[in-house]
């Protein structure tokens, strides 16, 4: 399988190259050549199987010749090992109609877990045996540092410096990252928003001296390893619901659209997926983009969900990407608009095609708190913020009653206890892998949301190329 950039310029790279390089180097989001498809007998096939097998399976494709089979296997055995249920990610049955997938039974209680616990494996895999050392660098309002940071700490290559957004991250996320202590691990905390941080990866990737000085790397979902990784949980709860005879429809609380375009990905390559609910907070750029064309940023506003406060979208490049024909000049003039103007708009001919497969929702904070209490008291579940977002969105959408609809529980509910406990009224017990984490000490450093400043903390800790 070979990998091309949005953008069009960059080298076309195989799977173990696109997986250390994070970014394309013209700026553009790798994506696969062509999109593997599985028929109905070989996903028919997966019934049965286990978490890691399903995930080797599904892979195999885009990882091509960069792995064996075997090899593969024992990376998905050994990632989700660290899972603490045997299904590795369970459906819960809510009602008659409605399932939660939930995601956030590995180390640091999110869904990142899923694709960061093999991506730590896959750099360790894939250094094995050079001369180079990655500097990785990641933006986060909360989940990712902390799966990242879990994944990469003492790890003899690589050096993570991962940016979150100060006083914008719930206090568990905050100290899951900043209570790791190991010495490649270096946490800043920006004067910013998640896409100021975000804006300064992207920036430092821009900056090819730099990026190539460090060997950067990336760990959000604009690495293809990710999307990749995160594409199995679709197959895996679909064949438990009765596919691919009967479509399921899923329901994703958006943020960076990675996790939804991972959805996508499995509806290309052939799961019947009946639709893909993104489901917005109030900032909800990308429910005006889906549901009326207009792309356009406006500020972030800080929430009980706060790995979803996210205006620029990093993965809806890649949908734009299908959307212009995968016609690269078209997608870099859009976007080299989208970058002047903030803001775009969608072609009604793009509406529709999006309009085949997604529907979206923007769920506000009342509906949000009442998507948690009915699901403490209706159904028996306490719910995180984040997941109560596409809770409220499955239901508002109002799906024909045969689609099964499964929402992904991308967080555990102990991450937001304060926002948990004003809205039921009750605070989740933190889970004992994180039982000590406030009586831990922190390091981190504060800077300003400047590329200069950034760069230069960097340059300071990181290890140059020879
Ligand atoms: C708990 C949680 N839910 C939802 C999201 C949104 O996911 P995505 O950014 O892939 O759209 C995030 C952040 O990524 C998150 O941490
Ligand atoms: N919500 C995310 C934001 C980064 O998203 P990513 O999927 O691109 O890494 C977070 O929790 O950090």
């Amino acid at each position: 399988m070979q990998y091309v950039s949005t953008r069009g310029t960059a080298p076309i790279l195989g799977f173990e190259a696109v997986t250390l390089a994070g970014l394309a180097a013209d700026g553009g989001l790798y994506v696969p050549e062509t999109w593997p498809t599985f028929d109905h007998d070989q996903i028919a096939a997966l019934r049965g199987k286990s978490y890691a097998e399903t995930a080797a399976i599904v892979m195999a494709p885009f990882v091509g010749d960069a792995l064996s089979r075997e090899d593969l296997h024992a990376l998905c055995v050994a990632a989700y090992g660290r899972f603490e249920h045997d299904a590795v990610t369970p459906l819960v049955q809510l009602d008659a109609q409605h399932w939660l997938l939930e995601l956030f039974h590995g180390p640091t209680l999110a869904f990142k877990d899923v694709a960061l616990q093999l991506l730590g494996l896959l750099f360790e895999r894939f250094l094995l045996g050079r001369d180079s050392h990655l500097t990785v660098i990641g933006a986060t309002s909360g989940d990712t540092g902390s799966a990242a940071i879990d994944a990469l700490a003492g790890r003899a290559k690589v050096d993570i410096f991962m940016l979150h957004p100060e006083g914008r991250v719930s206090k568990v996320q905050r100290r899951q990252m900043t209570t790791v202590l190991a010495d490649n691990v270096h946490n800043i905390a920006i004067d910013g928003s998640f896409d100021d941080a975000q804006a300064l990866v992207k920036a430092m990737f821009a900056d090819r001296p730099f990026a190539e000085r460090f060997e950067l790397s990336a760990v959000n979902s604009i690495n293809w390893a990710r999307l990749m990784a995160q594409i199995v949980y679709y197959f895996y709860a679909a064949v438990r619901l009765g596919g691919p005879e009967r479509p399921v429809a899923f329901s994703v609380p958006t943020g960076n659209f990675g996790d939804v375009f991972a959805g996508y990905c499995a509806a290309r390559m052939g799961l019947p997926i009946a639709k893909l609910i993104v489901a917005t907070n109030v900032n909800d750029i990308l429910h005006r983009a889906l549901s009326a064309g207009d792309y356009s940023a406006g500020t972030v506003t800080a929430t009980a969900a706060p790995s979803m406060d996210i205006q620029v979208s990093s993965n809806f490049e890649r949908l734009l990407f299908d959307l212009h024909g995968r016609d690269a000049g078209a997608l870099c003039a859009a976007m080299g608009g989208f970058d002047r103007d903030k803001r775009m708009a969608l072609t009604p001919a793009m509406q529709a095609e999006a309009g085949n497969i997604f529907v979206s929702a923007r769920v506000d904070a009342a509906a949000m708190t009442d998507a948690m209490q009915h699901a403490a008291t209706r159904m028996g579940q306490v719910i995180d913020p984040h997941t109560a977002i596409g809770l409220a969105a499955a239901r508002a959408i109002g799906l024909p009653a045969d689609v099964p609809v499964v929402t992904l529980a991308t967080a555990h509910p102990a991450k937001f206890g304060d926002a948990v406990e004003q809205a039921i009224g009750r605070r989740p017990e933190l889970p004992a892998r994180i039982a000590g984490l406030f009586d831990m000490p922190e390091r981190s450093v504060s800077l300003p949301a400047t590329l200069a400043a950034v760069e230069g903390h960097v340059a300071a800790h990181a290890r140059p190329r020879a």
